[in-house]
C-alpha cells in the first residue's frame, strides 16, 4: 500500500515538473513575428538617453491646447501676497553711546593706553613730551589742539608735582574733554515750526556728505532715532544719482513704517527734496530727513546741486538741521571734504561714521575745530542701531578705557 502511494506522489511530482520547464521555455522564446527565417536580431533595448521620450509614443492624435482641460481650481498652487516687512522697535537712543562704548574702547584706547603709560614714566622729559605729542597727532587730533593739550597738561603736571595714576588719568580726562568742549548743544535740530499763515512745519534735516562716507546708512539710522524718540518721519531721497540709493533708504524707512519719497533715478534732486517736504506737511510730520547725492568732485557742481536743494526746500519753510557725514577712517581728507562742504552750505552739525573702524578717534577733536561745528552723532557699526548721540563724556571714558 505505501509502495503504491510512494509511486503515486513520484508521478504527480514528475508531471508538474515537466509542467512548468514547458511554461518557462515558451516564456523565454521571442515573439514569433521575430523568428520567420532571415529576421534580423534586434538590440536589446539601449539605456534611455537625455531627450527620449519616457514612454513608446502612441498613435493617438496629439490634442491642442485648446482640448487640454485645465486643472481643477483645488490643484493650482496659492501664492502668497508678500507680505508688508514687520515694523522694527528701534532701541531708545539715550545711552546709547554707553551701550557701544566697548566697541569705541576696542578702536580708540590704545591711545587713552598710550597717553597714560607715557605719563607714567620716572621721568617726564623732553622726549616724553615730545613722544605725547606724536601719540596725540597719530591719533588726528590736529596740530593746534595737539600743542595746547601738552602745553596745559604739561604745566598742571609740573604744578602738582607727585603724580598717581589716578591723578594723571583725571588730569588727561579733564583735558581731553575741554578740547571736545562739553558745552556745545549737540540735539540734532528736529523741532518743527509755524509758517506764517499758521500751518505746523515739520523740521527738515539735510544729510549731506561725499558719497561712500555712509551718507545714507546714517540717514537711515537717525530716521530710527527718531522714531525711537517717538517722532514721525518722512524720508526724502535726493540721491537721485544712484537707484540705488533710493531703494537703500526706502528700506531703512520701511523698517520703522516712515514714508520715502523718490523720483526717477537721475531726475532732479531738488525737486524731490520739495516733495519730501510737502508730503511731510501734508502728513503733519515731525521731521523730513532729505539724504542728498555727494558724488560731485567738483565744487561748481556741488555748489550748485545743494545750493538749489536747500533753495527749493526753503521756499517751504526754514532748514533746521544740516549734518555732514565724515568718515572717520579717512582722517585729514576727511577734513578736505568738510571745508568744501562748509563753503557750499552752511554746516550745522556732524556725523562721524566708521569711528568702530578706526584708532584715529581724534579726529572728532579736530573736525570740530575745523568747521566750529559739533560732532553731534557717530557711527559705531553697520547695525541698525549703532548710530549715536555724541556725549563728549562718555567718548573721553571710552578712550581711557
Ligand atoms: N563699520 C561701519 N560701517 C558703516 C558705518 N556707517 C556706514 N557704514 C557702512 O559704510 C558703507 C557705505 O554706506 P552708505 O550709506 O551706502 O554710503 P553713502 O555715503 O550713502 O554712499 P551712497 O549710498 O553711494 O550715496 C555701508 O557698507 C555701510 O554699512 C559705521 O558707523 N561703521
Amino acid at each position: 500500500m505505501d509502495t503504491i502511494l510512494l509511486v503515486v506522489i513520484i508521478a504527480v511530482v514528475a508531471v508538474l515538473a515537466v509542467a512548468g520547464l514547458l511554461v518557462s521555455r515558451r516564456r523565454g522564446q521571442a515573439p514569433p513575428a521575430d523568428r520567420g527565417a532571415g529576421a534580423t536580431r534586434t538590440a536589446p533595448p539601449a539605456e534611455p538617453r537625455v531627450g527620449d521620450d519616457a514612454a513608446t509614443p502612441t498613435a493617438e492624435e496629439r490634442r491642442t491646447v485648446e482640448d487640454v482641460a485645465l486643472p481643477a481650481p483645488e490643484e493650482t498652487e496659492v501664492v502668497e501676497e508678500p507680505e508688508a516687512p514687520e515694523i522694527e522697535v528701534p532701541e531708545p537712543s539715550a545711552g546709547r553711546l554707553v551701550r557701544l562704548r566697548a566697541r569705541l574702547a576696542r578702536s580708540q584706547n590704545s591711545l587713552g593706553k598710550g597717553l597714560l603709560t607715557l605719563l607714567s614714566r620716572e621721568r617726564l622729559d623732553d622726549d616724553t613730551w615730545e613722544e605725547i605729542e606724536d601719540t596725540l597727532l597719530t591719533a588726528d587730533i590736529g596740530v593746534g589742539p595737539t600743542q595746547e593739550l601738552v602745553e596745559r597738561l604739561r604745566e598742571r603736571v609740573r604744578v602738582l608735582g607727585t603724580r598717581t595714576p589716578e591723578e594723571l588719568r583725571a588730569l588727561l580726562r579733564e583735558e581731553l574733554l575741554n578740547q571736545l568742549d562739553p558745552s556745545l548743544d549737540r540735539a540734532v535740530r528736529t523741532e518743527g515750526g509755524v509758517s506764517d499763515e499758521g500751518e505746523e512745519r515739520p523740521a527738515v534735516v539735510m544729510v549731506v556728505g561725499v558719497n561712500g562716507t555712509g551718507k545714507t546708512t546714517t540717514t537711515g539710522k537717525l530716521a530710527r532715532v527718531l522714531v525711537a524718540d517717538g517722532r514721525s518721519v518722512v524720508l526724502g531721497a535726493a540721491d537721485t544719482f544712484r537707484a540705488a540709493a533710493a531703494d537703500q533708504l526706502q528700506t531703512w524707512g520701511q523698517r520703522v513704517g516712515a514714508r520715502t519719497v523718490r523720483g526717477p533715478e537721475g531726475g532732479d534732486p531738488a525737486s524731490v527734496a520739495f516733495e519730501a517736504v510737502r508730503e511731510g506737511i501734508e502728513a503733519t510730520a515731525d521731521v523730513v530727513l532729505v539724504d542728498t547725492a555727494g558724488r560731485l568732485h567738483t565744487k561748481t557742481g556741488l555748489m550748485d546741486e545743494l545750493g538749489k536743494v536747500k533753495r527749493v526746500v526753503e521756499k517751504q519753510g526754514p532748514v533746521s538741521e544740516v549734518l555732514l557725514v565724515l568718515d572717520a577712517t579717512t582722517g585729514q581728507n576727511g577734513l578736505v571734504q568738510a571745508r568744501v562742504f562748509a563753503e557750499v552750505v552752511e554746516i550745522t552739525g556732524i556725523a562721524l561714521t566708521k569711528l568702530d573702524g578706526t584708532a584715529k578717534g581724534g579726529i572728532v577733536v579736530a573736525v570740530q575745530r575745523e568747521l566750529g561745528v559739533p560732532v553731534k552723532l557717530v557711527g559705531l557699526g553697520e547695525g541698525p542701531d549703532d548710530l549715536a548721540p555724541f556725549e563728549p563724556e562718555a567718548f573721553v571714558d571710552a578712550l581711557l578705557g
